[in-house]
């Protein structure tokens, strides 16, 4: 198979960086992320500029689960971290529909309070919502993660997966509509990996517009996601449905194997 025809940079078609748009076509399009033309750059203790994200242009629908692959160091957890507001990029353009919230990698950094049903809570401290509305949104929450019957349960007894799905609850409780989550299986066996990217499948399926970005480098994560992005040294090089995606990155493999076979 010839890589060439299946690398697809660029945008299926311009406007948006707004959340709906009406195109020329007349195709309403709902765009839950998206950044144009983003470049980010560090300075070394030489004094140079070392550029670690190129160009990278991504286009995420409302309501989809996307996958954000590519080999180490390649970028990914920069872009999202980019996405998340908490860097900001040299150049370029972005829209992310708000609010938003960012998962981090490592479960322990992210469950803070003693119990589940205090740590989902947590978040609404600031609200003006009652004892019982922050009840109700807390149970809504959990249950859309898979954890509701473990409401009373210490933080401390949860599995790697089950404190993720707390955390991913939490976010929810706020009325996150787009989470971005930061390889939230690396920490974790086989079977809470799958249980969390289920969890997140079905919360959207159940909410119908939260829209979640997730970083990997877990091939098989793809069969979960509706769409994915591909980047290799600071570059977007593949961006399109998941279907798409699994055959660019088998042909990858296949091209490598021959190569160092040959
Ligand atoms: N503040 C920084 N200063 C210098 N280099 C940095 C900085 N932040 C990131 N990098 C470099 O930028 C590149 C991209 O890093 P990033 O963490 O985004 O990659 P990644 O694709 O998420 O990698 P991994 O899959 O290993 O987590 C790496 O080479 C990293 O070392």
């Amino acid at each position: 198979m010839n890589l060439s025809t299946l690398v697809r940079t660029s945008l299926p078609h311009l406007p948006p960086l707004h959340s709906t748009h009406s195109t020329r076509d007349n195709v309403t399009e709902n765009v839950a992320i998206e950044a144009r033309n983003v470049n980010f750059s560090v300075n070394t203790r030489q004094g140079k500029i070392f550029p670690i994200l190129k160009d990278c242009s991504i286009r995420i629908p409302s309501g989809q689960l996307w996958m954000l692959l590519g080999p180490n160091g390649c970028g990914k957890s920069t872009l999202l971290k980019i996405l998340a507001g908490l860097l900001t990029p040299t150049s370029g353009n972005l829209f992310v529909r708000r609010p938003k919230s960012y998962v981090f990698q490592n479960p322990d950094h992210q469950v803070v309070m003693p119990t589940v049903e205090a740590d989902v809570a947590f978040g609404l401290g600031r609200s003006n919502l009652t004892n019982a509305e922050v009840r109700s949104r807390v149970l809504k929450a959990l249950d859309a993660v898979g954890m509701s019957e473990y409401l009373q349960r210490p933080v401390q007894t949860l599995s790697g997966g089950q404190k993720q799905r707390v955390a991913i609850a939490g976010a929810l409780a706020e009325a996150c509509k787009v989470l971005l989550l930061d390889e939230l299986t690396t920490f974790l066996d086989e079977s809470d990996q799958i249980g969390v990217i289920k969890s997140v499948q079905n919360l959207l399926d159940i909410s119908g517009d939260v829209t979640a970005l997730w970083v990997t480098h877990r091939l098989e994560e793809l069969e979960y996601a509706d769409g994915a992005v591909y980047m290799e040294d600071g570059k977007v090089v593949m961006h399109g449905d998941a279907a798409s995606m699994s055959k660019f990155i088998k042909a990858k493999q296949s091209s490598y194997i021959s190569h160092i076979n040959s």
